[in-house]
């Protein structure tokens, strides 16, 4: 099933267990504006190249929209369609005063030069910038992209409309937030720490597998392994790895950072990246692509607990499959917003102008991840649901409340 109807099914799913009228869930799951341009940038060589870009504003009814942008050859505007609605639901699961919005680029980052890359965001930025805003539209990275990234859109930005930090969370430490780019990991480890405590459990001593060792998967493996877990694979694009013992990560932090790969690491042996997701562990934790979890891989996962720091890496009918074998989901709504938490928290300090310490903003994540568990346990007793609809009807029902309130439902 496609991004798209995989994100509108669940939805749907939440609205009914809402009791929504129809009038509500439609105006609610129609974007608020889709923005497609074509970037043409020289290359190093001398040739012109064009690429497409999108940003999808989803909705705007409890605030500003908020929402990465990813450079990916995959980036296609059903899939940056569902990312945004998804984003509209985490904010209102995270308790934060925003919207959603998803954006990106088909391109592969990879095949592009420094200079490229630089290139290409300046001329989307130049051809968004009317569209985002301090009080509109706040980017932020997600796949492919980092604090650099949002540095070049920021000045691009700045150039039309003056010096302007809080247009675009991620930014290096310089106007950005401390703790940003370890947040998503942070906050998936918090929310990990949540859910294993209902069950009595806690990371130390657990095994876990890991899929995509970027931002996301690197800082969560960092900590999981200061935590005492066990994190017996792990892959990314250049290959995957295992070690039964635990792998080192220190140690593999250090061997990417040398050769940009995960390869000829010695502290591990390599493995088929498709075994990876049905390896026996008892937490895996996909920190790559949606939609990796599908009716061809979900019966032969052997994992008890997925924690979903990808966007959507569930498809529905892997989502059935595994829940008839009693894995329990974390879904990514919620897992995964420890990133766009301490963006929050990055745009009110340019706002104010006052820096927090690292210390404050993990506290202030752990407080804002730990609340939003409780409330998902909330919904899935008074609905009788599963965490990714107590996640949804969490979500959906914030924003339902906040459009009735506006007067936009009709
Ligand atoms: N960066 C952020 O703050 C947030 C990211 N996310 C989600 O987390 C996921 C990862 O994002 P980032 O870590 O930021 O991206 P990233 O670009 O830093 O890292 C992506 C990683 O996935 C790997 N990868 C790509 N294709 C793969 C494949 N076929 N098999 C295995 N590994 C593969 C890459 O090699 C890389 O290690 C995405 O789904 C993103 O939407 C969600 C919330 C916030
Ligand atoms: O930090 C943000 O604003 C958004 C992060 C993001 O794209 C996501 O949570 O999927």
């Amino acid at each position: 099933m496609n991004a798209l109807a995989a994100t509108n099914r669940n939805f749907r799913l939440a609205s009914r267990l809402l009791g929504l009228d129809s009038k509500l869930e439609k105006s609610l799951l129609i974007p608020f504006r889709e923005i497609k341009v074509e970037c043409t940038i020289p290359k190093d060589d001398g040739t012109l190249a064009t690429y497409v870009g999108f940003r999808i504003q989803h909705d705007n009814a409890r605030g500003p929209m908020k929402g990465g942008i990813r450079y990916h050859p995959e980036v296609e505007p059903d899939e940056v369609n569902a990312l945004a609605q998804l984003m509209t639901w985490k904010t209102a699961v995270a308790a934060i005063p925003y919207g959603g919005a998803k954006g990106g680029i088909g391109c592969n980052p990879r095949d592009l030069s420094k200079s490229e890359l630089e290139r290409l965001t300046r001329v989307f930025t130049q051809k968004i910038h009317d569209l985002i805003g301090i009080h509109t539209d706040v980017p932020a990275p997600d796949m492919g992209t980092n604090a650099q990234t949002m540095a070049w859109i920021l000045d691009e930005y700045s150039k039309f409309h003056g010096h302007s930090p809080a247009v675009v969370t991620g930014k290096p430490i310089v106007s950005g937030s401390l703790g940003r780019e370890a947040a998503t990991g942070r906050g998936v480890v918090y929310a990990t720490e949540a859910l294993l405590a209902e069950y009595g459990k806690s990371i130390k001593g657990m095994t876990f597998v890991i899929q995509g060792f970027g931002n996301v998967g690197s800082w969560a493996s960092r900590l999981i392994h200061e935590k005492g877990g066990k994190v017996i694979a792990v892959s990314d694009i250049t290959g995957a790895l295992k070690n039964p013992n635990g792998i080192d990560i220190p140690e593999l932090l250090k061997h990417k950072e040398a050769t940009g790969s995960l390869k000829s690491f010695n502290g591990g042996d390599s493995m088929d990246p498709n075994e990876l997701l049905v390896h026996e562990c008892d937490v895996l934790i996909p920190c790559a692509l949606g939609g990796v979890l599908n009716r061809e891989n979900a019966a032969d996962v052997k994992a008890k607990f997925i924690i979903e720091a990808a966007n959507h890496p569930t498809d529905p009918e892997a989502d059935e499959i595994l829940s008839k074998k009693g894995v329990i989901i974390l879904p990514d709504i919620y897992a995964n917003a420890g990133g766009v938490t301490v963006s929050y928290f990055e745009w009110v300090q340019n706002i104010q102008g006052f820096m927090w310490d690292e210390e404050k903003v993990n506290q202030e994540l752990k407080k804002y991840m730990t609340k939003a568990f409780h409330n998902i346990k909330n919904m899935c007793q008074s609905h009788d649901c599963n965490l990714r609809m107590g996640a949804f009807t969490l979500g959906v029902n914030r924003v339902a409340r906040a459009t009735i309130l506006r007067g936009w439902e009709a």
